[in-house]
C-alpha cells in the first residue's frame, strides 16, 4: 500500500450521467518508480464480485491511506506565469492539478502576477491552513518562495526579521515543480526536470531535510537563499535580466558571451569559517541544539583571502542541472550542514573558460591553480572600494553589487554575510545519494 496514493469506486455511467451507474470494481492509483529516477502514475483494477465488499474493501483501503502522515490533504499552490516559455500555468493546470485532485488534495492557487507577489501573498498566509507550499516556475520564483515560507515562519515564531541569527524551521514542506529554463533546484532534489515525478513526490509525501542560507548585510537580513554566485555568475544574470524581452536561452547564451567578452574581477575581500567534518558537525549542532548550549563565536578561526576574483560561489546544496550534471557544487550534500565556497582568481579567458567547459565533462572543473575550494559555515564577501578609483564602469548602478541567489537577481548591500542552516526547509523530494547517476549532458560552451 505505500505505493498507492489513491482508491476509486470504478462505475460505468452513460455519457452526462453524473451519479451512481453499474459497479465494475475498485481501481487503485500507484506511484511507480522507472528508470533515470522517474515516477509514473499507474492504475490496478480489481472487479466487482460483491457490491459488499467492494464498498468494505474501498472502505478499509481509504482508512490505510488516510493514515500515511506525510502525505498532504491541502496545499498552497503557486504558479509563476512568466517563466521560461510561460508554459507553468499549461504545466500545472494540464499535468499537475489532475493528480492533486486524484489524491484528494485541497489546492489554494495564486498566479503571480508580479515580481515579488508571492512573498507578500505568504506573508499574509495562515499556513497552518495547509499541509505544504508548492511552487510551479523557474529558481527564481521557487527561490521567492523558500524565502517567503522561511520569512512567514520566523514572523509567527516572534522572531525579529530584520536580523536573523538561529532562525525557526518552515513549518510545511516545500514542493517544487520544474517550470523554468535551468532548473536546478529540481535537477538537484529530483534528479531529473520531470512534472509527473516532482508532482508524485508532492503527493507520496517524500520528505527530505535540505539546508538553506541566510544572506545578510551588516544591518539586517537580504534573504534566505540555497545557493549564490558573485561576480562572474551575477554580471551575467543581471545582464539576462535586462534583456527579458529576448527569448528565455537566446538571452541567457548573449548574457554568458558579452559578460565573457568584458571579464574582469572583482577584487573583494572574503572571509570564511571552515568546516572540518560537515556531517560531524551537523550532528555536533544538533546536539548543542537539543541541550540548548549556544554556539561559541570564535572569531579566530576566521580564515580570510584578498584578491581579484573572477566568480565566487557559496553553494548549500550540490546545485546539478542540465550544464553541470555532477553539480556546480558536487563537494557538498543537501544536507549535511556545510557551504561549499568556490573561488575562482583572476586568470586568463581562455583558462576561465576552460574552467567553465570542465562542468559539463567528466574531468574536474576545480583542478587548476586559479581555482580554490572550501567547506564553510559561514562566508562574508566585501568588495574593496577605491577611493578617488571608482569609474562608473567599474561600480554597479546605485552602488549595490549584483548577486546571483538560486537564479534570482539581488542587489541590495556591498558587505554581505552567508550562513548555512542545517536541515532548516523540508522539501517534497528524495536524497541525492538515492539518485541514479544523471544522464543530462551538455552542448553549451
Ligand atoms: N507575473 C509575473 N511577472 C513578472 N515576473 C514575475 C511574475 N511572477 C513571478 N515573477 C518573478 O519572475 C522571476 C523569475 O521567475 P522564474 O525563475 O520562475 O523564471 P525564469 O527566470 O524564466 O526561469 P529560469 O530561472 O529557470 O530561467 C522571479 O523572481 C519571480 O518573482
Amino acid at each position: 500500500m505505500k505505493d498507492v496514493f489513491s482508491v476509486k469506486l470504478k462505475r460505468r455511467r452513460f455519457v452526462g450521467q453524473k451519479k451512481g451507474g453499474t459497479l465494475l470494481g475498485i481501481t487503485l492509483f500507484v506511484c511507480l518508480k522507472k528508470e533515470d529516477n522517474k515516477l509514473k502514475d499507474s492504475t490496478v483494477n480489481f472487479n466487482n464480485l460483491s457490491e459488499d465488499h467492494c464498498h468494505e474493501w474501498f472502505r478499509c483501503l481509504k482508512e490505510i491511506l488516510n493514515g500515511f502522515q506525510n502525505r498532504p490533504k491541502s496545499l498552497k499552490v503557486f504558479v509563476n506565469p512568466n517563466s521560461h516559455e510561460r508554459e507553468a500555468p499549461h504545466i500545472y493546470y494540464e499535468q499537475v492539478a489532475p493528480l492533486f485532485k486524484l489524491a484528494d488534495i485541497q489546492t489554494d492557487v495564486t498566479v503571480t502576477e508580479y515580481k515579488g507577489h508571492a512573498l507578500s501573498v505568504l506573508k499574509e498566509c495562515e499556513l497552518q491552513a495547509f499541509d505544504g507550499v508548492v511552487c510551479v516556475g523557474g529558481d527564481g520564483s521557487i527561490s521567492e518562495v523558500a524565502h517567503g515560507l522561511l520569512l512567514k515562519a520566523q514572523m509567527d515564531a516572534g522572531k525579529e526579521t530584520d536580523y536573523i541569527l538561529t532562525p525557526v524551521r518552515a513549518p510545511v514542506p516545500f514542493g517544487i515543480i520544474p517550470a523554468g529554463s535551468t532548473n536546478v533546484l529540481a535537477y538537484t532534489l529530483h534528479g531529473v526536470k520531470h512534472t509527473v515525478t516532482a508532482t508524485l513526490h508532492v503527493i507520496m509525501g517524500h520528505i527530505q531535510p535540505v539546508d538553506i542560507c541566510t544572506f545578510s548585510s551588516p544591518s539586517k537580513l537580504l534573504r534566505f537563499g540555497f545557493s549564490a554566485m558573485f561576480a562572474f555568475g551575477a554580471r551575467t544574470l543581471a545582464l539576462a535580466e535586462k534583456h527579458r524581452w529576448m527569448p528565455p536561452n537566446q538571452r541567457k547564451d548573449f548574457a554568458v558571451i558579452r559578460t565573457l567578452a568584458s571579464l574582469k574581477p572583482e577584487e573583494c575581500e572574503l572571509s570564511f569559517l571552515p568546516l572540518n567534518n560537515p556531517q560531524q558537525c551537523f550532528q555536533e549542532n544538533d546536539r548543542m541544539k537539543k541541550d540548548g548550549i549556544k554556539k561559541s563565536d570564535s572569531k579566530d578561526q576566521w580564515h580570510k583571502i584578498e584578491g581579484h576574483f573572477l566568480n565566487v560561489s557559496i553553494m548549500a546544496i550540490p546545485c546539478l542541472c542540465a550544464m553541470a550534471p555532477r553539480g556546480l557544487a558536487p563537494n557538498t550534500r543537501l544536507n549535511n550542514g556545510s557551504l561549499a565556497l568556490i573561488v575562482v582568481r583572476n586568470t586568463s579567458r581562455a583558462d576561465f573558460i576552460k574552467h567553465l567547459k570542465r562542468y559539463a565533462s567528466v574531468k574536474n572543473q576545480f583542478n587548476f591553480p586559479f581555482v580554490e575550494t572550501y567547506t564553510a559555515q559561514e562566508v562574508k564577501i566585501q568588495p574593496t572600494l577605491k577611493n578617488g578609483f571608482e569609474t562608473e564602469d567599474n561600480v554597479p548602478e546605485g552602488g549595490n553589487y549584483p548577486w546571483n541567489i538560486d537564479g534570482d537577481l539581488m542587489e541590495g548591500a556591498l558587505e554581505v554575510h552567508v550562513r548555512v542552516h542545517p536541515q532548516l526547509i523540508n522539501l517534497y523530494g528524495v536524497s541525492i545519494d538515492d539518485l541514479d547517476d544523471s544522464k543530462a549532458t551538455c552542448g553549451c560552451l
